[in-house]
């Protein structure tokens, strides 16, 4: 009954292998139209559906010790994935067809993928990170899925990325974050921010890793 039956996304191949070339060129990419709009609305009410159940944690309001942690520098609540519907297993499925095409653009070895439903309130951010620290060679790439209709400049809450992680200038990009949009980032390259969201923001983050046995063997080929 789903308008996004599983076996039905499929990434289109020509502007995925342009999404992986930048993101090989670039350390960064950002694609509009490889996820289906219905998935993209099925996921939003999927997390408007466990907000209102009060199932994600680290709401910005200091109660758990995953928020004390990272208060200061993230201002949101998450819940992982566990692949229970329709909507999370398609949108699971599209990253897996990512996986191939950037393992054979970049050769990194991507493994498994791990995701996260990311709700960011009024006022809610995510300051300057990167997503893999050094030293521990486990997220290799990231993905990032926005999920709100009708986001205008005024709504605020851009993705602005720099280029290495000894960049402090300004920013290489600032990522409005529209609904069906999703970029990928070199984790260990691509230091990035979320500006201070004005209204409600919606969005999905996922990580590739390698697996154990080639973590210390990371060579993207260029
Ligand atoms: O919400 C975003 O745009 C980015 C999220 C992010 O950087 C993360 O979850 O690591
Ligand atoms: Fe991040």
């Amino acid at each position: 009954m789903s308008a996004f039956a599983e076996d039905a996304a499929t990434l289109d191949d020509e502007a995925t292998s342009r999404l992986v070339d930048r993101l090989a060129t670039q350390g960064f990419a950002v694609a509009d139209g490889l996820l289906p709009p219905a998935l993209v609305a099925g996921l939003l009410s999927e997390l408007h559906g466990l907000e209102q159940a009060g199932l994600l944690s680290g709401a910005g309001v200091g109660r758990d010790a995953g928020l004390r942690r990272d208060g200061d520098i993230r201002r949101a609540a998450i819940r992982w994935f566990d692949g229970g519907t329709a909507a999370e297993r398609a949108f699971l499925a599209l990253a897996d067809g990512l996986k191939t095409a950037i393992n054979r653009r970049l050769f990194l070895g991507l493994f498994d993928f791990e995701c996260n439903f990311i709700a960011y309130p009024v006022g809610g951010f995510y300051g300057r990170h990167l997503d893999s620290l050094a030293g521990a060679k486990n997220r290799v790439v990231s993905l990032v899925a926005y999920l709100d209709p009708d986001w205008s400049a005024e709504d605020g809450g851009f993705l602005r990325v720099w280029s290495a992680p000894d960049d402090h200038g300004a920013p290489a990009e600032a990522i409005q974050p529209m609904a069906g949009r999703i970029v990928l980032m070199l984790s260990e390259e691509i230091p990035h921010e979320v500006l201070p969201a004005h209204r409600p923001r919606h969005a999905i983050a996922g990580w590739w890793r390698v697996n154990g046995s080639s973590a210390n063997r990371l060579d993207p080929a260029r």
